[in-house]
């Protein structure tokens, strides 16, 4: 029998820095043939458009699958599974296969579908890389969470359920075989190491939690772990047990209602036309951020006069941009997607957005 494709799930929070991640690592893979399955949260495309137009040679179109259904763990059958079918069957087979997962997905649905009939033959989890925004994580975003949400439960026994946010990290964290600490630029090194040391504490035994900035880091380091996580499955249930907890593992609907965090997050896209002035807009979505419950913001911008598109990412009140490559026939719109928890002001959102 062939040797099994090792696969790479990357996964980690919004904005921690994934695609920046794996882009570095298709602009470093020396040779190695990497495929790349994209799990974008609500079908909104940017990350694919991103990874698509970083002009690596290596990395052709043909390479890059974006599921099309949003969500891994809700649509494991129906799109996982035959993406990941189709890219067995080609002449040309991949070296390695990375996954990217929503910065909403909890990652064990999608382990878990590793162990599928025809899949666990062919295929096997190399490792799980969570990357953390660092930065984020040391300023407590999702700690503060836990705890003011302990407290409440503390005095109301029907509240058994963790904020999904921290929900989500912890899950993270807890499947992770690698952490990266991310945007180490944006820690000083003391505050990397202490959050390193937390880290380390909080995932399994034996889990490298590695610090990086701009998710540099060695082709060799990231894959290549040879952990077959698929096989190991119950080691990485949250291990923070706050809510309803179910170890079964081979039942695929028992633990739905706990996978369905998702639910709580909804995204939707906003359009104008081309800006005058960019470093205004920039402003402005800062400000919007920060006057709603903006997880995250990212897209890309038409500046007027300028061919190139201007890609815009914002994670919290921070917003990066960057001319990534010429519209060419796309349509010279500026095209931004917004992603909360449920209950954003779409019409307000839109219309401070617009103005
Ligand atoms: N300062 C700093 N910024 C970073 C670093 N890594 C990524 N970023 C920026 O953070 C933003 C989000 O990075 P992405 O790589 O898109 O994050 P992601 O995890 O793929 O995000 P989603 O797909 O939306 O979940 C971008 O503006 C990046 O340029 C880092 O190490 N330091």
């Amino acid at each position: 029998m062939p040797a099994k494709i090792p696969a790479t799930v990357v996964t980690g929070f919004l904005g921690a820095g994934k695609t920046t991640l794996i882009r570095h690592m298709l602009q470093n893979a020396q040779g190695k043939r990497i495929a790349l399955i994209i799990n974008e949260f609500g079908d909104l495309g940017v990350d694919g458009d991103i990874l698509k137009g970083c002009g690596i040679e290596t990395c052709t179109e043909d390479d890059i699958v974006e599921l099309s259904n949003g969500c891994i763990c809700c649509t494991v059958a129906d799109d996982f599974i035959p993406t990941m079918e189709a890219l067995l069957a080609r002449e040309d087979k991949p070296d390695h296969i990375v996954i990217e997962t929503s910065g909403l997905a909890l990652p064990q649905p999608l382990i878990r579908a590793f162990n599928w009939p025809g899949i666990s033959t062919k295929v096997t989890v190399d490792g799980v890389v969570t990357v953390v925004d660092g930065r984020a994580v040391h300023d407590g975003q999702f700690a503060h969470n836990v705890a003011a949400v302990d407290a409440l439960r503390a005095q109301d026994e029907n509240l058994d359920h963790e904020t999904p946010l921290s929900e989500l990290f912890e899950d993270q964290v807890a499947c992770a075989d690698m952490i990266v600490v991310n945007k180490a630029d944006l820690l000083s090194a003391e505050e990397a190491d202490a959050l390193t040391t937390k880290l380390k504490s909080e995932s399994r035994d034996g889990v490298q939690v590695i610090k990086a900035s701009m998710g540099a880091l060695p082709v060799d380091v990231l894959l290549g772990q040879g952990v077959g996580a698929e096989s190991d499955l119950s080691s990485r249930h949250e291990i923070h047990h706050h809510h309803h907890h179910h170890d079964d593992d081979d039942d695929h609907h028992h633990d739905h209602e706990h996978e369905h965090g998702h639910d709580e997050f909804e995204s939707f896209i906003v359009t104008r036309g081309e800006i005058e002035d960019p470093t205004a807009f920039a402003a402005q979505v800062a400000n919007v951020i920060r006057a709603n419950d903006i997880l995250r913001l990212k897209g890309f911008v038409a500046v007027t006069g300028k061919p190139m598109r201007q890609t815009l990412q914002a994670v919290g009140p921070r917003v990066d941009t960057y001319f990534d490559q010429p519209f060419g026939d796309a349509p010279r719109e500026t095209r931004l997607v917004v992603i909360g928890e449920a209950g954003l002001d779409q019409a307000a959102i839109t219309a401070a957005l617009q103005a």
